[in-house]
């Protein structure tokens, strides 16, 4: 017994020492660069057939064959993945989103290559260049772990003693700090990053190398099981070496000595494939209950395409999915899969697509859908009867739809890198625990319902099947949801600031998207006769989001043409060419980040002004009689009356919109009413929808005091970040009609205190009340329904939509409905000429500033929250936003800003705070308190 334990104690420790080594990769390549390296095991994978073609194939000695692929190979792979890949997008400016989908890419494209290159099959002679003892290799972890950890550490002594640090890794700090500004500083920042990518590399082919030869060789196996050990890294927070270290070793002799524990009962099999998989069950753990790592991703959406593809396209993606109509024999039998992973990919498009949620585990629901799908019609599923095909294809997505709260629930608290780990988690749970194990799928077979036996009798089906799902996605891409799910993909704060119910939305995107993928994974599994577990393995799912990216992520029709590509390439060519192919396409995504039609609509662009300069005189008097007949000059727009709700225009000022043809009537009037006050509005706020009528909480008792009380108020509000307090009892009020302005110092706590009021930033002590109600607990978009809008410091509007949708978006959420609203907004803040049809990407500041605040606007606010207006404005359009907010206030709308520009708060405020190390050390009217204060010790 005792041997046993040290036998597997031993192999244990060998398990260990590698998944450390991938531990001590996957950290030194995000400490240097920022990155996730998701392409770590291709590398590793990589590397070991490279080994092995160098020894086996070619005959080299081992230390020959062995010093070409770690000391040449896979240093130069990460120098050259660093330059062609990941420098372009740093310089860029490093958006987690694009550089996430850049690292699967390369994944797919080295299991592409290598499945082209090596063959699909897997291989049992991989050299081994260590002795089965784990002894060389604990060492050699041990090693490179201290040596890098003396590198790594900015500091040699403790984090207070600066000075005593490597100059590397001081370096290496400030690169992925903020690489502009190291570069600036004289850091050769390609040079550091290059450093990190080599060594991670390095660590990588150490790590298939050693691996190689204890587990099958596979361009698929391989990877999948080296990435599966990245919960390691996680653990250690994406820093702590020693902690990678350990747990890695840790769980390595824990999974051994796992194994020979044997149970007994109905979940014994899957207490025991825990214990096997013990990695997996770590980097659940890791993945869905720590908290998510990668806290720089503050906005990580997937490339999204613009605008409906040409109708041309449309047309010849119609004709490409009815020609296997005409097909025969094996062809016929080959296009059966296109629908089907068609139906799959628009899954995709749903939650990555639409919803902007990052997905690496929509193979999963894939595989639940036609193993649900196998089980109910077999009679196996537990507690149901047998039912037809058909029916159990639809009982299936019925059961796996709710399942989509599997990586739902997680991505309501996590974005980017984070999200992107949780999902790729629950796919390779899922495959492990489920789609690999005999208690689920021993002997299961799955037939094709009655009446589509013959391929192409259930190709039309898929059709039909396909037109349904194709409907199901452009419902979910329409009207209000659909508005609501591309605001939360373009920016998920001003989604939530317009109201939007940004937690339910994404479970309803991942709730659809799941169906979606079961209805697809079902079809895929009666299109094969039978349940295939490795037709939905996690690189299938990394493979089908990568595709889905690259071609478009919001694109129905990408999506289409993802799926014939997929399945035709793979058919038609030797395997991994299609993989091959979609990797090519995602490293190079980031250089053209609006999908394909985007880019080919910018190159149509570029190409249209050379065009017309080629135009005769005559040509071009032809052409400008031409429009003039089509598109008649459009009159001054007359003098309009007020919008409901502000009344008494006394005051017009036409302000440029830049966005706006000259000459076509695109003259702001955002700032031409300077209405009078109306009246008796401090009450009670109206209802919204039956909503504002019932308190926020019950229980709650309402503050109130004799006098009128203020709209909304902060009573002793206290926030601390680690050591540090940001606000020390702070406490105001913002009164209906009044504009109350904050000001201060940087750092002085402004930003903080606004976040408390708006709801992004609970706080750890005092009480945020609206009307008297306690609103602390309330999340944004709860608070945004009550009545308190907010705009943004950086500016927060969703640039695939238009500017009116953008306006209407607020309508839709706000405190009061009304579809009237979005024309009030839109006319009192000027943007009712042609610009209300632009997408908001790509307009200037001033007219995005005026679409948040319209957009703020139209949801009826009965208190509205402004974080530096004037950020970007001109001095002109700073006076008419002074207007506009003088006119807002004046119809009893109560007006917080916080605002660096002292001259615009001295004319606009009725009240000023001023802050101070996180409290309020003066308030009181705009004039005696600025004075008393000292302007130049409160202008940043
Ligand atoms: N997420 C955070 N983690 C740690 N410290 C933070 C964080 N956010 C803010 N701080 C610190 O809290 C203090 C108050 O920050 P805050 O942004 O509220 O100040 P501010 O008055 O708005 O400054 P500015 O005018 O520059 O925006 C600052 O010292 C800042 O460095």
């Amino acid at each position: 017994m005792a041997s046993l334990t040290y036998e597997l104690t031993l192999a244990g420790l060998s398990v260990g020492s590698a998944a450390a080594l991938t531990g001590v990769g996957l950290i030194v390549t995000y400490r240097a660069t920022g990155v996730l390296n998701f392409a770590h095991g291709a590398l590793a994978m990589v590397c070991a057939y490279a080994l092995r073609q160098c020894v086996v194939g070619w005959g080299w000695p081992l230390w020959l064959g062995a010093a070409v692929t770690l000391v040449v190979l896979a240093p130069g792979l990460g120098v050259l993945l660093e330059r062609c890949v990941f420098r372009p997008l740093a310089v860029l400016g490093g958006d987690p989103a694009r550089t996430l989908v850049a690292s699967i890419g390369v994944f797919v494209l080295l299991v592409g290559g290598a499945a082209l290159v090596w063959g699909p099959g897997a291989r049992d002679d991989a050299p081994r260049l260590v002795p089965d003892e784990p002894w060389v290799q604990l060492a050699v972890v041990l090693v490179l772990a201290a040596g890098v950890g003396t590198v790594l550490r900015p500091s040699g002594g403790r984090w207070w003693t600066p000075g005593r640090g490597t100059r590397f890794g001081i370096e290496l700090r400030a690169v992925v700090d903020d690489r502009q500004l190291a570069v600036l500083g004289g850091i050769d920042a390609d040079r550091v990053a290059a450093a990190g990518w080599a060594f991670g590399s390095f660590t990588a082919g150490l790590t298939g190398v050693l691996l190689a030869p204890y587990v099958r060789l596979d361009p698929y196996g391989l990877p999948l099981l080296v990435m599966e050990v990245v919960a390691v890294a996680v653990a250690a927070r994406m820093r702590s070496l020693p902690v990678a270290v350990l747990v890695a070793l840790g769980l390595g002799v824990a999974q051994s000595q796992l194994t020979r524990v044997h149970l007994s009962g109905r979940a014994a099999p899957l207490l025991e494939a825990a214990g096997t998989n013990l990695f997996v069950v770590a980097l659940l753990v890791a993945a869905l209950v720590l908290p998510g790592v990668g806290a720089r991703d503050t906005s990580p959406r997937p490339a999204a395409g613009r605008g409906p593809a040409p109708r041309g396209a449309r047309v010849a993606v119609g004709a490409l999915f009815l020609l296997p109509l005409g097909f025969t024999g094996t062809d016929l039998h080959l296009a059966v899969r296109v629908p089907a992973l068609g139906v799959v990919l628009l899954s995709l498009v749903v939650v990555t697509g639409r919803g902007g949620q990052i997905s690496l585990g929509q193979a999963a629901y894939a595989g639940l859908g036609a193993l649900f799908t196998a089980l109910l019609a077999a009679g196996r599923f537990p507690g149901l009867p047998r039912v037809p095909e058909l029916a159990a294809l639809a009982l299936a997505v019925l059961l796996v739809a709710p399942l989509g709260l599997l990586t739902g629930r997680p991505a309501i608290g996590r974005r980017g890198l984070a999200l992107a780990l949780a999902t790729f988690a629950v796919g390779v749970g899922v495959s492990r625990f489920v789609f690999d194990q005999p208690y689920a799928t021993d002997g299961l077979s799955l037939g094709r319902p009655a009446g589509f036996e013959g391929d192409r009798a259930y190709y039309v089906l898929e059709l039909a099947l396909l037109a349904a799902a194709l409907l199901f996605t452009r419902a979910l891409r329409a009207g209000r949801t659909g508005r609501a799910l591309a605001a939360l993909r373009d920016h998920e704060a001003g989604a939530a600031a317009a109201g939007v119910p940004v937690p339910s939305l994404k479970l309803l995107a991942f709730v659809c998207g799941a169906a979606l993928a079961a209805l697809g994974g079902g079809l895929l599994g009666m299109g094969l006769r039978a349940f295939d577990p490795g037709a939905y393995d996690p690189v299938r799912g990394l493979l089908w989001f990568a595709a889905v990216v690259v071609l478009g992520a919001d694109s129905v029709l990408g999506a289409l043409v993802a799926a014939a590509l997929l399945v035709g390439l793979d058919a038609g060519t030797r395997g991994g060419v299609a993989a091959a192919l979609v990797g090519v396409l995602a490293v190079c995504v980031g250089r053209f980040p609006g999908g394909p039609y985007e880019a080919l609509r910018t190159a149509a662009a570029r190409l249209r002004p050379r065009r017309a300069a080629r135009l005769t005189p005559l040509g071009a008097r032809v052409r400008a009689r031409v429009h003039a007949r089509v598109r008649p000059p459009r009159p001054p727009t007359p003098h309009r009356p007020a919008v409901a709700g502000v009344t008494g225009v006394t005051e017009m000022t036409a302000v440029p919109d830049a966005a706006a043809p000259r000459g076509a009537g695109g003259r702001a009037r955002w700032a031409r009413q300077r209405p009078a006050r109306r009246p008796g509005r401090a009450g009670k706020p109206p209802a919204r929808r039956g909503a504002a009528a019932r308190p926020p909480r019950p229980g709650s008792a309402p503050v109130s005091g004799p006098g009128p009380h203020p709209v909304l108020a902060a009573r002793g509000l206290r926030v601390r970040y680690g050591g540090f307090t940001a606000l020390d009892g702070v406490g105001l009020d913002v009164a209906a009609g009044r504009v109350t302005a904050v000001v201060g110092p940087n750092g002085a706590g402004k930003s903080t205190l606004f976040h408390c009021l708006a709801g992004t930033l609970r706080p750890a002590g005092g009480r945020v009340l609206f009307d008297g109600w306690d609103v602390t607990r309330l999340p944004a978009h709860a608070r945004t329904r009550l009545g308190i809008a907010r705009t943004f410091q950086q500016l927060a509007v969703f640039p695939t939509l238009t500017v009116a949708e953008n306006v209407r978006i607020g309508a839709e959420h706000g405190r009061i409905a009304d579809p009237a609203a979005v024309e009030r907004a839109l006319r009192l803040f000027g943007l009712d000429g042609p610009v209300r049809t632009l997408p908001a990407a790509g307009l200037p500041t001033g007219t995005l500033r005026r679409v948040e605040l319209a957009r703020a606007f139209a949801g009826a606010p009965r208190v509205l929250l402004l974080d530096e207006p004037a950020a970007g404005l001109d001095t002109a359009e700073v006076a008419a936003l002074a207007r506009v907010l003088r006119a807002l206030a004046a119809d009893g709308t109560a007006l917080l800003v916080v605002e660096h520009d002292l001259d615009l708060v001295a004319g606009l405020a009725d009240v000023v705070h001023v802050m101070a190390a996180g409290r309020v050390v003066a308030s009181g009217p705009p004039g005696g308190v600025l004075d008393a204060a000292g302007a130049r010790e409160v202008r940043p």
